[in-house]
This record gives structure tokens, C-alpha cells and sequence, in this order.
């Protein structure tokens, strides 16, 4: 298990003479295994910043930092995995996903004939029959193929998983699905866990703290709950205001007293 730090993190992106700036110094740690929910409207920055954490999105500046340095202590090959919103676009179209699993195998570390028992152990794992190996995505229901996001991204055996709005492409109907197979595999892996979601509900089920994103910077962080039912950020109490809640009642905030 890994602690995950960022300090001062930027994101810039360039379009002619114009810059504009999508991650601002953006500063947290999440306890080693722990869960930090990251909430914000659109355009916010979230995927920017989750990009950024990845090392999949160039940084202008800043810090990411995942465990402590401890002599002896070898970190991970691929420390961060991310999985996305569409599930169809994140695998590639003409690859078994048995295949596109295996890379995930392979960049955990293992190789040759442990690659094929290890691929039908996480089609198992994820909930989908061993079978499904010879599939196309194509053939698969989007909630089939977020579960071989998640399979491939896990076999990874990363420190750190980016969940950025991994069931916002979902039909309702398999979204708290997908969520209890992400925090149980967690339990039981013991991986650091980053959730973006524009869904507060989302973020409530998973995280036991939430960071608020409001145009590149973190307006606000702390306990889930303390957040969501005293925000502190005039941003943060419009965004629980405006968000529809999937079932159960939303917590009341400043902004419910009409
Ligand atoms: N590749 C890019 N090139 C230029 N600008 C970009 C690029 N990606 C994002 N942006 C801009 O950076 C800002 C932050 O975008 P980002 O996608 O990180 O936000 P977000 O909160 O994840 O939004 P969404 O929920 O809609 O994905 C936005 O203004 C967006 O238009």
C-alpha cells in the first residue's frame, strides 16, 4: 500500500498564443489504501489532474509522489493505472479482451504461460466468465467491457487507481455494480484509490474524503461527510444543489434551506 502525494501540480495547455491553464498548483495525499473523491463540474480539470497524477498528461510544474522512498522498497512498474469513462473507447476495437487483459498481466510482471491462467483469473475476478477472453469489445454491453477496463488496469498490480467517471457512460442498471466491484477489490488488494465523478452519490459510496475542483484549483477538501453536509465553499454548495442523487436522500447543506 502506497501514500500518494501531489503538490503544486499544473497543467497547461497551449492553442496558438492563447494558454490556458486546466490544473492550477493543485496540492493533496491520500492515506496509503485510502479513497479521495474528486468532484467538479465540467471543464473543472478533473481528467486534466487525473491525466497529470497518471503521467499520462504532460505537467508544467509540480509534484507526484506515490509511497515513502523506505530503503529496500522496490515500487511498482506501473504504478498508476487509470481507468476511463468510455469503455468502449479505452480498449482497442480489433483486440481480443483477453489480449488487451494480458498486457495488463504482462506489465504486472509476469510472463509466458502464467499470462493465460492469470487473464481467465481476472475475467473471473471482475465477474465475467473465462470465456470471454476471445471477445471483441464490440460484442460486449458497456458495463461487460468497464469490467475489462478494470480487469486490465488491476492486473497491473498498481499502487494507485485513477477511477475517472467510470460509470458516467453506464446504464443505471449496472453503475452500483461496477462500483461495489471496484471498493471490493480494493479491499482486497489494498490499492490507493482516486474517484472522479461530477456525481456527489458516486463519490459518497467510494471515498472517505472529497477534494472540490472549481476551475483548475481545490476549493475544498475533507471528510466526505463533514463536506457534504456543512460545505464551507459557496462553489461546493452549488454543485451539491445542482447534482441529482442516484437513490437514498441528499445529505442537507446550507444551500437545502429554502
Ligand atoms: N487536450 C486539450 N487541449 C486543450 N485544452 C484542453 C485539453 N484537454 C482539456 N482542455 C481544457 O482544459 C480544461 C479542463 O478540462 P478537463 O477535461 O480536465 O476537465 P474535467 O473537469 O475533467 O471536465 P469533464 O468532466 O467535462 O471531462 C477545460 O477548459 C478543457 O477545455
Amino acid at each position: 500500500m502506497s501514500r500518494l502525494e501531489v503538490e503544486d501540480l499544473t497543467v497547461k495547455y497551449r492553442s496558438g498564443r492563447h494558454e490556458r491553464i486546466a490544473v492550477d498548483r493543485v496540492s493533496f495525499a491520500v492515506a496509503a489504501g485510502g479513497t479521495l473523491g474528486i468532484v467538479g463540474e465540467s471543464g473543472s480539470g478533473k481528467t486534466s489532474l487525473a491525466g497529470a497524477v497518471a503521467g499520462i498528461v504532460p505537467t508544467a510544474g509540480g509534484r507526484v509522489s506515490i509511497g515513502r522512498r523506505a530503503a529496500g522498497r522496490q515500487l511498482r512498474r506501473h504504478p498508476v493505472q487509470t481507468v476511463f469513462q468510455d469503455p468502449y473507447g479505452s480498449l482497442n476495437p480489433r483486440m481480443a479482451v483477453g489480449d488487451a487483459i494480458a498486457e495488463g498481466v504482462r506489465a504486472g510482471g509476469r510472463s509466458g504461460a502464467a499470462v493465460r491462467t492469470a487473464v481467465s483469473e481476472w475475467l473471473e475476478a471482475v465477474g465475467l466468465d473465462p470465456r470471454t477472453a476471445s471477445a471483441r469489445p464490440g460484442g460486449l454491453s458497456g458495463g461487460q467491457c468497464q469490467r475489462i477496463a478494470i480487469a486490465r488496469a488491476l492486473a497491473a498490480d498498481p499502487e494507485v487507481l485513477i477511477a475517472d467517471e467510470i460509470t458516467s457512460a453506464l446504464d443505471v442498471s449496472v453503475q452500483g455494480s461496477v462500483l461495489n466491484l471496484v471498493r471490493a477489490k480494493q479491499r482486497e488488494l489494498g490499492f490507493t484509490l482516486v474517484v472522479i465523478s461530477h456525481n456527489l452519490a458516486i463519490v459518497r459510496f467510494l471515498a472517505e474524503d472529497l477534494a472540490v475542483m472549481h476551475e483548475g484549483r481545490l476549493v475544498e477538501r475533507g471528510a466526505t461527510q463533514d463536506v457534504l453536509s456543512a460545505p464551507q465553499d459557496p462553489y461546493t454548495r452549488s454543485l451539491i444543489d445542482a447534482v441529482p442523487v442516484l437513490g437514498g436522500s441528499r445529505p442537507a447543506s446550507n444551500g437545502d434551506r429554502q
